[in-house]
């Protein structure tokens, strides 16, 4: 879809001088307000992605991907010196020559990062026609996803897109996310995710399933957790794990199957 503005149907210096009239005609094209991406949290480990591209995006998005445990390939005559270590060190395989047909076989996603469009259009057709899922790094519209900011602590993941509209503000909300989801959640997740896998039952035990959340939501571990409060947290653990032997024939210490 082209820009709004570019349809702004007044004069745009007229608009400017009548303050107010080009937001307003901006927001009133504002109407859909669904879903326009899906998201999913992606297992790439042991996966392998081909980013066509060695500039700072492929950068960004290749030391994304080693830390989630993909197998990258970079496919590029030439590389950011972030790239050329990582390839030195052996974490990434480097082609370094230009993009040929034939580079995405075997690959479970593809990026196109070059600053070559018409180089990128073609990265686009080959995934197309193997099925391999593409982000164009230059042209969201055209690809099949978008790849968000990011806050990571352990197991705790929290992301933020702007459909493509403003890769700047949703690095800005991580930003102010960071000082309220500190570090330590990556313990009190961790000790969420533990108890949790300890005390909840087979299929068919949703009620208990559900008293259990209940329970574990309402501890407020985080804050214990936060203060250091480890001798208060043991006795936690302690009494989950002796009322853990949960009813039912299957017993506890099963994952919730929904
Ligand atoms: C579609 C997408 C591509 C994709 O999915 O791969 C895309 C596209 C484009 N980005 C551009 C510019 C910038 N990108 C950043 C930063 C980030 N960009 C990221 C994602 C995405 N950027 C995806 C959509 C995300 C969403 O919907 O919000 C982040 C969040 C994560 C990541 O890179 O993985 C990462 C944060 C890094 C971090 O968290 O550390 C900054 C700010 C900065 O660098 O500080 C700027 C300058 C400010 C600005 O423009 O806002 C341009 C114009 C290029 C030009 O002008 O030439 C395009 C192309 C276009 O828009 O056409
Ligand atoms: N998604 C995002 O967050 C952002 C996207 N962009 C856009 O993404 C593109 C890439 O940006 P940068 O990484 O900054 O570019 P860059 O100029 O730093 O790097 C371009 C890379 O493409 C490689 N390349 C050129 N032709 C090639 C070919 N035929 N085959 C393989 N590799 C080839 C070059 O060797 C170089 O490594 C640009 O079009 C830019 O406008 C820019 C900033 C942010």
């Amino acid at each position: 879809m082209a820009a709004p503005w570019r349809r702004f149907p007044v004069d745009l210096s007229a608009s400017l001088r009548d303050s107010g009239a080009l937001a307003e005609y901006l927001f009133n094209s504002l109407t859909d307000f669904s879903l326009r991406y899906y998201p999913i949290n992606l297992d790439v480990k042991d996966r392998v992605v081909v980013i066509v591209g060695g500039g700072a995006v492929a950068a960004r998005k290749a030391a994304r991907l080693l830390a989630a445990g993909a197998r990258v390939t970079v496919v590029a005559p030439t590389l950011v010196p972030r790239l050329a270590e990582l390839a030195a060190q052996g974490k990434l395989v480097h082609l370094p020559r230009p993009y040929l047909p034939g580079d995405l076989a075997g690959a479970l996603l593809a990026f196109a990062a070059t600053d070559a469009p018409e180089v990128n259009r073609e990265v686009a057709e080959e995934a197309r026609s193997l099925g391999v899922l593409v982000d164009l790094v230059a042209d969201p519209r055209s690809g099949d996803f978008t790849t968000p900011a990011v806050l990571s602590r352990g197991e705790l993941l929290i992301t933020a897109s702007t459909s493509g509209a403003s890769p700047g503000l949703s690095r800005r909300i991580i930003e102010e996310l960071e000082p309220l989801f500190d570090d330590e959640y990556a313990k009190s997740v961790m000790l969420l995710g533990r108890a949790r896998e300890k005390l909840l039952t087979e299929k068919g035990r949703t009620a208990y399933n559900e008293r259990v959340f209940a329970v574990l939501e309402a501890l407020d571990l985080h804050r214990l957790v936060k203060n250091g409060q480890l001798e208060a947290l043991d006795q936690i653990l302690l009494k989950l794990s002796e009322s853990g032997a949960a009813p039912g024939p299957e017993g506890a210490n099963k994952k919730d199957p929904s």
